[in-house]
């Protein structure tokens, strides 16, 4: 099928690409100039593993093509996707001037009979809207469609070619005969395409994320009473996990949820849920909780070093949301840069991919590690905030040797708190006993 994808970025990207391997011609349009011309001269803008391989295979053999023109990009296309950026509003609220000014441009352009499916994240009510403002312009038919997304960054692919699900939210009998097609080389496995209308396929985006950002809100909760009641909570989420009802997934605690997408995706679904009149009291819960995660861990810092951080360095590793990803979007490691930093710290920072990213918004505030040894040369503690493979089994007795004092703040649990405690480090973890083994 011919597929214009209209935004390149996480998700177009793999979109675009994923299609294109299936057999699609795929031109994906941006209107960031800099970011076309890069793919065009095959450099991929962000890092996302195993889509090099997909991205090169078939833009040599031509079904994937990227351009800045959108009237080029519809050029021949029978399916658009729409995969544009929804950022909160001041409200909270979805930002859907993206979408809809593509509409506009959209309707204005379409030739033939075209379905438009909307992949971005959008609140309930704006497939009926994108309709409205296409019809507006556009003198062919059109069927307006919901497909939410739910890949991951850091394995998009995969989530992509093999989903649990594909949510296609149309009352049109045409559009399900073409996009059963469409996807039926994504669900071998007999993973299910589920239809339904396009109201419910809006929300179920909205409710898959925020009910994993409950998961996540509950288990940092739970942490905390393993902190105070002298539990494990390692062993409490294998304790609750090997329940299917529950489930062994997303049950990680931490220094909170960050990313692109489950702040402000909670963050718009509780504002939807104001807009009709309705409180949605677990939501509110679940973002106090989520950004208390992040004060608390700083906290700990500051109660260590009860005369305050002036004249420490403290070294951090992990900057990206989560692994595997160079994206910082709303990554708790920036809220705890900035307190550390305000607290008067200095900072050794390193992360495999995201360390650009930091760059560009911290610049020279604080100092940027080659490797993981080297940020904590000379430092005086080792703040752990991304659970990067690389950091899993470090060589603890270079990491002994290059900090001043043998002190790590773990946000991500990474290690077995009494085997630190046999190294020899102070380890304050989440949920779970804290050791120090400075004295043995
Ligand atoms: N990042 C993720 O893992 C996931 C994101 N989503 C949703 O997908 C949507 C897109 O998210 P991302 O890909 O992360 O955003 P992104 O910011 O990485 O990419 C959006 C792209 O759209 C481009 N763009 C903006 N206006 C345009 C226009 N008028 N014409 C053409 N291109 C335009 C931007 O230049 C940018 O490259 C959001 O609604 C998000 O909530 C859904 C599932 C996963
Ligand atoms: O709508 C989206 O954009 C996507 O949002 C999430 O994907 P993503 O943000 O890439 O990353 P996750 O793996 O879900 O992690 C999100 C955050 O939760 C945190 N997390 C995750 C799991 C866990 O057990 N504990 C925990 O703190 C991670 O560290 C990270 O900061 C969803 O998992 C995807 O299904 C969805 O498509």
């Amino acid at each position: 099928m011919n597929i214009a994808v209209v935004g390149t970025g996480y998700v177009g990207l793999v979109t675009g690409t994923c299609l294109a391997e299936t057999g699609n011609n795929v031109t994906c349009v941006d209107i960031d100039l800099e970011k076309v011309e890069k793919l065009n001269q095959g450099i991929i803008p962000i890092y996302e593993p195993g889509l090099d391989t997909l991205f090169y295979r078939n833009v040599a053999q031509k079904r994937l093509r990227f351009t800045s023109s959108l009237e080029e990009g519809l050029k021949g296309a029978s399916i658009i996707f729409l995969a544009l950026p929804t950022p909160p509003g001041e409200d909270g609220s979805a930002d859907l001037s993206y979408v809809l000014e593509a509409a506009e441009d959209i309707g204005k352009l379409l030739k033939g009979y075209t379905i438009i499916i909307d992949k971005s994240t959008v609140p309930v009510g704006t497939a009926d809207k994108v309709q409205q403002r296409i019809s507006q312009f556009a003198t062919a038919d059109f069927d307006v469609v919901s497909n939410p997304e739910f890949l991951r960054e850091g394995v998009a692919v995969d989530d992509f070619m093999k989903p649990d699900r594909i949510v296609i939210g149309t009352s049109s009998e045409t559009v399900k005969k073409i996009l059963s097609e469409l996807y039926a080389p994504y669900v071998r496995q007999g993973n299910p395409v589920i239809f339904m209308d396009v109201r419910s396929a809006e929300l179920t985006k909205y409710a898959a994320n925020s009910f994993l950002a409950t998961k996540i809100s509950f288990m940092n909760e739970i942490a905390h009473m393993c902190e105070r009641l002298g539990a494990n909570v390692d062993m409490v989420r294998l304790g609750i996990g090997a329940d299917d009802r529950i489930g062994k997934r997303f049950l990680f605690p931490g220094i909170g949820y960050g990313g692109s997408c489950f702040p402000k995706d909670v963050k718009a679904l509780a504002r939807s849920a104001v807009e009709c009149d309705y409180e949605f009291r677990i939501l509110e819960a679940v973002m106090e909780v989520n950004a208390f995660q992040r004060e608390y861990f700083v906290s700990k810092l500051l109660r260590f070093y009860h005369n305050g951080l002036q004249g420490k360095r403290i070294a951090i590793w992990g900057l990206a949301f989560k692994p595997e990803t160079d994206d910082i979007r709303e990554a708790p490691a920036i809220y705890v840069i900035r307190e550390l930093l305000a607290q008067g710290a200095s900072l050794a920072v390193y992360d495999p991919e995201a360390m650009g990213n930091i760059k560009a918004l911290f610049g020279d505030k604080i100092s940027y590690a080659a490797d993981q040894y080297e940020a904590v040369r000379q430092a005086d503690a080792l703040a752990i905030l991304t659970e990067w493979p690389v950091f899993r089994a470090p060589d603890f007795g270079v990491l002994k040797n290059s900090l001043k004092e043998s002190v790590i703040f773990d946000g991500r649990n990474l290690y077995d708190p009494e085997k630190m405690a046999g190294l020899g480090f102070y380890y304050n973890s989440v949920g779970r006993a804290l050791t120090d083994g400075r004295k043995n």
